[in-house]
């Protein structure tokens, strides 16, 4: 059985849509909710966690012990920062990273024993891929945003790397299929609540426009 982690509520509700999921198909478990599906006769389970590490990972933990998975792959949106790239566009990272975990004013910002590098190499090289960085909080603020990119990152989220690194743990493979769905913005010259209001409103229209695109383009060729 593989396992496809989805974090917030608004990219399962996309996930019940995209899959057309009945009420008595839906089960509660402690972390949220999941349903099965079999696709291209493999079995899949795909479960809700809620959001940032903490949760990402409970409900994964949870997940691979329950059905035993062989595969977890982490769905859902993320925050851009390498600017040659756009909303809705979807990558599958090769390394995953954590960057909330050192004192980074006297230390690296990326914790080196958190780092996960994922091969790709049976998947072929058909899609975008790059750096993904986890941490507990949005990339909102224009001067974190900064600081990723300072430090090469492809795109950001709040629970991918922090599943990469569990799922090392319990040796089951691991793939991260995220698609953008906001760009922070330079909120220094303007009133920073109305800035992050934009940024969320962003965020929720293009989060089942990535929810679709990562199932009806991306996810047969993971499986
Ligand atoms: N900018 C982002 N940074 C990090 N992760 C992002 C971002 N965008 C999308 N995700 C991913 O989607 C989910 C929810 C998104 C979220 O929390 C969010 C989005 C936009 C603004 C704010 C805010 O507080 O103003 C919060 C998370 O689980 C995460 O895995």
């Amino acid at each position: 059985m593989i396992g496809i982690s989805i974090a917030t509520k608004w990219e399962y509700e996309a996930t019940l849509k995209y899959f057309g999921i009945k009420d008595h198909e839906r089960f509660g478990y402690p972390y949220g909710e999941y349903f099965l599906r079999t696709i291209n006769e493999t079995e899949l389970v795909f479960y809700s966690t809620g959001v940032r590490k903490v949760n990402g990972v409970g409900g994964s933990q949870y997940m691979i012990s329950k059905f035993n998975l062989t595969k977890v792959i982490v769905a859902g949106t993320c925050a851009g920062i390498d600017d040659n790239f756009s909303n809705l566009d979807i990558f599958v990272p090769d390394k995953a990273v954590q960057y909330d975990c050192t004192v980074k004013e006297i230390e690296p910002l990326i914790k080196q024993s958190f780092i996960v590098d994922i091969d790709l190499s049976k998947y072929g090289n058909d899609f975008y891929t790059g750096t993904i960085a986890t941490a507990d909080k949005a990339v909102v603020m224009w001067k974190d945003y900064l600081e990723l990119k300072e430090n090469k990152i492809t795109i950001a989220d709040t629970e991918a790397a922090a599943i990469a690194y569990i799922c090392k743990k319990n040796e089951v493979e691991c793939i991260i299929i995220k698609g953008i769905s906001d760009f922070p913005t330079d909120e220094r010259n303007s009133d920073k609540f109305e800035s992050n209001i934009q940024q969320i409103n962003v965020y929720l229209e293009n989060t089942p426009k990535v929810m679709n695109k990562i199932f009806g383009e991306y996810l047969k060729r993971f499986i």
